[in-house]
């Protein structure tokens, strides 16, 4: 099936079929073991996927293993023994004194507990990550809304499954006919009817891989926008702590790889767990014998696989650290470009990204060696496989178990079943490797964002009437440090209220809070009396509008910066906002006017303007409570003394809070509350904390001695 044909041309076989069976056989062992996931979350909202290892009879048993390896013992020497030696099923049971039995039926023994062992499911110690059989069964999940689809998809796999066994049915019965001299038309009827049968089988193939193919792109298409959609939906903690390397990485290239794995090692699995189904039903018609003894051989060599798949899956998800790591370097770099190139340091991020690059390397070159050695591996296991079922047959032959026809339709279906395993051994240890990438996606997908249930409370009128009431707060990356200890203050409608305090004092932590990006460990924070949390989310950012010191704007034109997240905003409440920033000037006299680009992140307007648009784009909303967090601070004195006009003249509409190191755009504010060390001690107008003298006192002559000996007064 496209995009892997899933044929392979073996030179020893032909045309044969691959088979994903073995992946399947491993995950049905572990199923007969009865396991089963149970999905639950940790108090950190990971998902965490563990396992019930046994049914419930066998819980407790601290040795399941060799016990039931054990009480198998006997009945698997005489089923092992009635192949190898014929007759001597019931001799075996009296023949513990033969050293040769005895080694035998320890050998299959160990052979059975380590089968057993391998095969049953990790457990999760991780919180966050998921058992690869866990992600498989998630992965399937995604297609449960194209169920019906599956349905007409699977209809049509079985038929041409089905067809194919047409063609060693039929070598068979026609070497019976030659063998027997039967009638010449029956042999023509076959060649018609083999032929009726392959060609249909083709055409049900085709039509098969068409509806199959659409629909993996589509669960593709829509599994990347869950992802984008969940990550965005994650509370502001999760981006402090995870790289946006490690998230970009994850969002591209690691959905990418599992999505091939869907659309193509899936589509593998199914296509030829089909086939196989029909092949075994099919050799099992013809010898049973045979046929258990070539499960039995897959049982043993499906171990090293296993094995070597384990291994390579943990150095793939080395890799993917060790890759997403250096292009956290390359971002990082990129990004700050100004910064790189003015303290000259292009030479040293080089060589930080070879550095990390190399360790990249170092993994992949382990990588290399673990693939290299599991592909050995497979072709020797597989050789041994051949040999076994060449020895066993030609043995069934010359005891006249089968005839002729039924030999050879017996060995076209076996070698196709062992060239499947075969291929299936070559890339089982790619399988793991995409269901290995697809670990980390789940993750993020099923990431429950660590915050309140979203509020749902939209007042009709909202005063804007903001309390702190006893917050303390400390950020998740450093939960022993306390940012804000106890902080209780009132910002009251109509009122310009201003924020001071030294370097760190936790100003823009205050911000932070208010803008819901964290919780607060203790306190409230009430709109209107109401926790800010029970507002409905999109209204509340609408109604608390916040102006940084560096506004990220987006590359786009400057009209749909200041109209971002807003669907219809005409050009003129644009402009009208615009003028009231004093941004208007400048943006008409710019080459196309609002719809000039603004560069990314806004880099082809300076400081000043980028604030003005800033502050248009927060006017734009009407909100009710407006946040300026350093806000004018690139600005000219000019123009940020008229900015300052326009917001203590039209106080009266909304609640403003001045977060501010210049002390001159504090001192009309009607409260300024001082902030040191996290902790409010002080507040009042600019006149009374000036005669408390105080922190305010102290801040205020600072500025005021510092600008006098600048302009040498
Ligand atoms: N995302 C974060 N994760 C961990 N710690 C943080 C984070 N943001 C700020 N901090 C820490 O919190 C403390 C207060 O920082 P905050 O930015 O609130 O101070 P500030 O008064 O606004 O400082 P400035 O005036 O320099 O902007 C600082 O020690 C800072 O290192």
């Amino acid at each position: 099936m496209p995009p892997y044909p899933g044929r392979y041309l073996c030179a020893d076989f032909g045309v044969m079929s691959a088979s994903n069976k073995h992946h399947e056989f491993a995950h049905s062992g572990s199923l007969a073991g009865g396991t089963f996931p149970i999905i639950s979350s940790d108090p950190r909202g990971h998902i965490v996927h563990s396992w019930s290892k046994l049914p419930s009879w066998l819980e407790g048993d601290p040795f399941p293993v060799p016990r039931i390896v054990l009480s198998l013992l006997i009945p698997s020497c005489v089923t092992v023994s009635s192949f190898v030696l014929p007759n001597s099923s019931s001799e075996i049971l009296y023949s513990w004194r033969r050293w040769d039995l005895l080694l035998l039926c320890y050998l299959f023994t160990t052979t059975s507990a380590i089968i057993w062992q391998q095969m049953s499911p990790f457990e999760d110690e991780e919180p966050g990550t998921s058992a690869p059989s866990g992600s498989l069964r998630r992965l399937l999940s995604l297609l449960t809304p194209y169920v019906h689809r599956f349905v007409i998809v699977s209809v049509f796999l079985i038929l041409s499954s089905w067809g194919e066994m047409a063609l060693p049915s039929y070598t068979g019965r026609m070497t019976d006919w030659i063998l027997n001299k039967e009638d010449p038309s029956a042999f023509r009827t076959a060649i018609t009817a083999m032929s009726l049968i392959t060609i249909s089988s083709a055409v049900t193939e085709f039509l098969c891989d068409c509806i199959y193919n659409t629909t993996m792109s589509r669960i593709h298409t829509q599994t990347q926008g869950q992802v984008l959609r969940s990550v965005l939906k994650q509370e502001m903690a999760f981006f402090d702590t995870v790289p946006t390397g490690d998230i970009t990485s994850r969002v591209t290239s690691d959905i990418t790889a599992m999505s091939e794995s869907l659309s193509s090692d899936l589509s593998l699995l199914m296509w030829y767990f089909m086939r196989a189904v029909f092949l075994s039903a099919y050799m099992c018609s013809l010898s049973p014998k045979l046929t258990i003894f070539t499960m039995m051989c897959l049982c043993v060599i499906t171990l090293v696989p296993k094995v070597s798949g384990t291994f390579s899956q943990d150095l793939a998800v080395k890799v993917q650290e060790s890759l997403s790591k250096a292009n956290q370097v390359a971002l990082e770099t990129f990004s700050n470009m100004k910064t790189v190139i003015s303290f000259a340091n292009e030479d040293g991020e080089s060589q930080r990204y070879e550095s990390k690059m190399y360790d990249t390397y170092q993994l992949n070159k382990w990588e290399a060696l673990a693939y290299g050695f599991s592909s050995v591996a497979n072709s020797f296991s597989s050789l041994a496989l051949k040999v076994g079922i060449l020895y066993f047959g030609g043995r069934l032959v010359t005891n006249g178990e089968v005839t002729g026809g039924n030999l050879v339709s017996f060995v076209l279906y076996e070698m196709q079943f062992t060239s499947a395993v075969e291929v299936l051994l070559r890339m089982y240890p790619d399988v793991r490797k995409a269901v290995g990438s697809s670990e980390k996606v789940f993750e993020y997908m099923d990431r429950i964002p660590q915050m309140p249930k979203p509020g749902t409370h939209v007042p009709h009128k909202l005063k804007g009437h903001i309390q702190f009431q006893n917050v303390t707060f400390s950020y998740p990356k450093h939960p022993n440090i306390a940012v804000l200890q106890d902080v209780s203050f009132d910002l009251r409608p109509g009122e310009v209220t201003a924020l001071v305090g030294q370097c760190d004092a936790g100003k823009s932590t205050v911000l932070q809070l208010l803008l819901r990006f964290y919780e607060p460990q203790n306190g409230k924070i009430l709109l209107d009396g109401k926790p800010i949390a029970e507002y409905e989310n999109q209204f509340y950012r609408r109604k608390v509008s916040v102006v940084s010191q560096e506004p990220a704007l987006t590359s786009r034109s400057i009209q749909r910066n200041i109209a971002y997240g807003m669907e219809k905003v005409s050009l003129k409440s644009v402009q009208d906002v615009a003028k009231l920033a004093f941004a208007h000037d400048f943006i008409s006299e710019l080459s196309n006017g609002y719809q000039t680009g603004a560069g990314q992140k806004g880099g082809q307007l300076s400081g000043g303007q980028k604030q003005r648009v800033a502050l248009a784009r927060a006017l734009v909303r009407d909100p009710q409570v407006l946040i300026l967090d350093d806000a004018t601070s690139s600005l000219d004195t000019e123009t940020e003394l008229k900015i300052q006009n326009v917001l203590y003249e039209n106080a009266e509409k909304r609640t403003v809070l001045l977060i501010s190191h210049r002390m001159n755009t504090v001192q009309r504010a009607k409260h300024i509350l001082v902030l040191e060390d996290g902790q409010i001690t002080e507040q009042g107008n600019h006149d009374d904390l000036l005669v408390q003298r105080g922190s305010y006192w102290k801040l205020w002559n600072k500025q005021t001695s510092s600008f006098q000996k600048e302009n040498g007064e």
